[in-house]
This record gives C-alpha cells, sequence and structure tokens, in this order.
C-alpha cells in the first residue's frame, strides 16, 4: 500500500480517533507545541463515560480541557515532567501532579518502567516518503511514541519542520489514527524586558566567557536575557546546545554570532531538544540545515555535553542557601517548575575542557506583598532542592560571581553571602554563626 493510501487509511475524526481509550489508561501529551488541542478537546468531551484517565505532559502552555473539564480528577488526572506557568496555576488550583526526573533519562523511564497505552502528539504534515516531524516535541517525543500501545498524531500545519539528529521523525506505518483540523498560529512567548541587574550580572559573566564558547540557556527570563545580552557583547563565533531553543538563540544568529565554527562535536549545527519562542524563531529553525534537533537522552547526556569543549551552561534559579544548595523549582510546597536540565547540564558542563557551568538568580525578589526578599537564605526548610551543592560550581548575581567547588563550608558561606543583597548580608552572618558555618577570620 503506498503511503496516502495508509494516511487515508487511518485518518479519523478527534471525536472517532479518542474512542480508543478506555477507562484506568495513560496518556501522553508530549511537550510544549505538541500538546494535541483537538485531540484534548474530543477525550475532555467524554469525561461522563471515563474514569480514572491519567494524562501526562511536558511543559504544556494550555488552556487543558481535560483538567480544566473535571475539578472532581474523578474522571481525569493530569501530571507534568515540567511545569509551564499555566501548569503551575494548575498545580496552585490543586489540578497538576509533579513528577520529578532528570531530563536526559526521560525516555529511559519509558523505556523500563512506564505504560503508556495512548500517545497523542501534534507533527507537521506527513511527507511523501510518510514521516511526519517531530518539530519542537522531539526533545522528548520518540520513545513516548514507540512505548505507546496505539499512536495517534494531530496533524498541525503550523509547526516548523526540524531536521536532525536522529528521532526527529515517525513513519505513518508506526501510526495508527490521524487527525486534521484547524489550529490557530501559535501565540509568541512573552521576551523579557532587560533590567539593570540583568545588565550588571551578564557584566559579571562576561570575563568568564570566551569566543568560539558553546552556550546552552536554560528555561526563564534571566538566561533568555542574559542571552539577549551576550548577542549584543563583542563575542564571537558562539556555538548552541541547549535542550530550550528560545529566541536568545535567534538574537545571536541575527547579530552573526552563532557559527558553530568551534564545536567539538555537531561543528557547524545548532543543536536544540525543544524550542519554544516568537514565530521568527519557528520561522529561522524551519528546514534549516544549520540546525539539528535530538532526542533529550543525547543533548542533556552529561557525557554528550563533556565533550563539547568551552561549554558554558546558564541556568537559573529561585533562591540557594548559605550550604550552596540551589532550590529552583518549588517554593516552599508551591510547585513552580521542575528539574528540568539543569542537573544535567551543570554535571556536563563542568566535566568539558575549558566549560562552567553557572546558576545565575537577581539577588532578591519582590513577593506577593510587595515586600522585598532575599534569595539568599540560611537553610531550606520545606524547598525543594533541585541541585546539591555537591555539584553547584559557578554562582552569579548581580553583586558578582563565585566558584564554590572546593570551598569548605565556611568559605561558602562567606562567598554566596557575598552575593546576596547588602540589606540582607548581616542578618545571612548571623544565620551562618548559628549555623556554625563561621569564623571568626570570615570577610563580612
Ligand atoms: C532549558 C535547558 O536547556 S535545561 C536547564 C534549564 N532548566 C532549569 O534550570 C530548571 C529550573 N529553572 C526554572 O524552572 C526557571 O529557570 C525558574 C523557575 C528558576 C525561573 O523561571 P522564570 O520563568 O524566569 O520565573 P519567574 O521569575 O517568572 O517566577 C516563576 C514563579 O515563581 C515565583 N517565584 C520566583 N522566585 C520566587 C521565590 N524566591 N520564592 C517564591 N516564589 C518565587 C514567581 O512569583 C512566579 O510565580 P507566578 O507565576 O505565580 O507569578
Ligand atoms: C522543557 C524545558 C524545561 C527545562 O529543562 O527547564
Amino acid at each position: 500500500m503506498n503511503v496516502l493510501e495508509e494516511y487515508k487509511r487511518k485518518l479519523r475524526t478527534p471525536e472517532q480517533a479518542v474512542q480508543v481509550i478506555k477507562s484506568g489508561d495513560w496518556i501522553d501529551y508530549t511537550t510544549s507545541l505538541g500538546q494535541p488541542i483537538l485531540l484534548d478537546r474530543a477525550l475532555a468531551a467524554r469525561r461522563d463515560e471515563l474514569t480514572d484517565v491519567k494524562i501526562r505532559g511536558n511543559l504544556v502552555f494550555g488552556p487543558l480541557e481535560v483538567a480544566e473539564c473535571d475539578p472532581s480528577q474523578e474522571h481525569f488526572i493530569y501530571h507534568s515532567w515540567h511545569c509551564s506557568s499555566y501548569e503551575r496555576s494548575l498545580c496552585d488550583r490543586g489540578l497538576c501532579y509533579y513528577i520529578p526526573m532528570v531530563f536526559h533519562l526521560n525516555s529511559d523511564y519509558y523505556k523500563h518502567f512506564l505504560t503508556v497505552n495512548v500517545a497523542m502528539a501534534c507533527v507537521t504534515p506527513m511527507d511523501r516518503h510518510g514521516y511526519f516531524n517531530l518539530s519542537t516535541s522531539t526533545g522528548v517525543s520518540g520513545q513516548i511514541l514507540r512505548k505507546a500501545d496505539i499512536v495517534i498524531l494531530e496533524v498541525n500545519e503550523n509547526l516548523p519542520k526540524l531536521y536532525g539528529g536522529y528521532d526527529e521523525c515517525i513513519h505513518i506505518s508506526d501510526v495508527d489514527y490521524v487527525v486534521e483540523g484547524h489550529h490557530d498560529p501559535f501565540p509568541d512567548a512573552p521576551v523579557p524586558k532587560i533590567t539593570d541587574i540583568d545588565r550588571k550580572i551578564a557584566e559579571n559573566l562576561l570575563p568568564y566567557l570566551v569566543d568560539g564558547m558553546t552556550l546552552q540557556l536554560g528555561i526563564g527570563s534571566l538566561p533568555h536575557a542574559l542571552g539577549n545580552l551576550i548577542a549584543e557583547s563583542d563575542l564571537k563565533d558562539l556555538g548552541m546546545h541547549t535542550e530550550l531553543c528560545s529566541d536568545a538563540y535567534l538574537q545571536l544568529h541575527k547579530a552573526g554570532k552563532l557559527t558553530n565554527r568551534y564545536k567539538t562535536i555537531n561543528r557547524g549545527k545548532s543543536v536544540l531538544g525543544v524550542a519554544v519562542g516568537s514565530n521568527e524563531l519557528y520561522d529561522w529553525i524551519d528546514e534549516n540545515p544549520s540546525v539539528a534537533v535530538y532526542p533529550l537522552s543525547y543533548v542533556n547526556n552529561p557525557e554528550v555535553i563533556g565533550r563539547i569543549d568551552n561549554m558554558v551552561s546558564i541556568n537559573s534559579c529561585l533562591e540557594v542557601d548559605l550550604y550552596g544548595q540551589v532550590s529552583s523549582e518549588s517554593a516552599g510546597t508551591r510547585q513552580i517548575s521542575g528539574t528540568g536540565g539543569q542537573l544535567d547540564f551543570l554535571t556536563g558542563a563542568s566535566t568539558s575542557r575549558g566549560g562552567k557551568a553557572f546558576i545565575c538568580m537577581s539577588s532578591t525578589f519582590t513577593d506577593r506583598n510587595g515586600m522585598q526578599q532575599s534569595r539568599v537564605v540560611p537553610r531550606f526548610g520545606g524547598d525543594i532542592i533541585t541541585s546539591p551543592r555537591s555539584q553547584v560550581y559557578y554562582l552569579a548575581t548581580e553583586y558578582g560571581v563565585v566558584n564554590l567547588i572546593g570551598k569548605s563550608t565556611w568559605e561558602r558561606a562567606e562567598a554566596i553571602i557575598s552575593l546576596a543583597h547588602p540589606t540582607f548580608r548581616d542578618q545571612l552572618i548571623r544565620a551562618a554563626q548559628a549555623q556554625h558555618i563561621w569564623r571568626r577570620s570570615n570577610k563580612r
């Protein structure tokens, strides 16, 4: 049978396709732009026929009809590997549960441990060879689709087609059903406003950065802003090897800096796993031979990252304690985001020849009551630790950069307090004294 005939034979309406889902099933929605909008709507419409259907997603921007239609969670229970701001708001409402993980092993979790009864994902239209491109969701999708008992694809003509790497496509012969329908154009992701504090942090980082380095910029407004500022610097011949491709890389490209010339693997290629940004970004990565998408089992593998000379990883966090522990994913018991690729890139970049792993933050934040709070705290109570103190290298704020490696507890306390906002330093020193990590010789 030729691929077009096979496509027609597998074509269903969304309502028909979701009939395969049974009570108790595990369903996967892949990630971000891969969110299956029409199938999600059709599944939610079956609410009263189904119970205990569990759904997994990852950095999904929503709205998710399955979560919104069932506050009781008798019918649908939604889970996320990494919370977007929408999924965070679902968690706040008790409608989403976080699943702890590290990304480079995520596909192994699927391969060895997890059940996927039905996987549903948005893909590009099928090509003449019978392949659908997994596009900006390639990072996480391949193994989910391989593990699924039933694969339903939703064709979204707005998705960019990305060259791989590997695992960027699925063939019609590996698909059970295909659905089509109208999709609105993707909204542009918000662009962070660059603040004076961002500029100061970028200034503090610049002496550590070299021409020819390869950059990983993490999720969130600070890494994005720092990427934009690096695009304005004199640095040149930069490389891209990142889990998440944001508009900061488009800025580096537009500034003529993203040549990938000195990459020691994937030379000449901007490597990514997932992309989220503007339509201009999607247009840039679409069918672009200088861009290569890979599964995160490759992109985030610390051994792979470590093979890239001068690999620089720039991620952000919510708070740091005086021991050097980093909390990036929860504020007390409130789930904010996830571990994501932070630990993978910390581990990988710190083993690269000339590599450096930075965790950056503003020294303070303004809480919901309008009060200025320190991001340097004496010690964590209920916050989840994202990066353990044994693996944290460079920490940066607008007050400087410190390297914690090889530093004892009292040296760390001193170094970390030097990054804190001056308003909070005395109270942090008193806390360090009470915690027995402060000596008479410590600098105030
Ligand atoms: C992507 C790659 O290539 S892999 C590596 C990157 N991945 C990671 O580093 C994972 C962990 N890091 C992250 O998830 C992000 O970088 C974050 C969460 C630390 C920062 O992301 P941003 O989007 O810039 O966070 P933002 O400042 O908007 O804050 C998010 C929420 O946390 C709240 N928040 C921020 N700081 C604090 C704090 N110290 N205490 C309490 N709440 C806080 C904010 O108010 C906001 O809540 P809201 O949505 O209700 O307003
Ligand atoms: C999918 C990107 C999330 C992260 O690693 O932070």
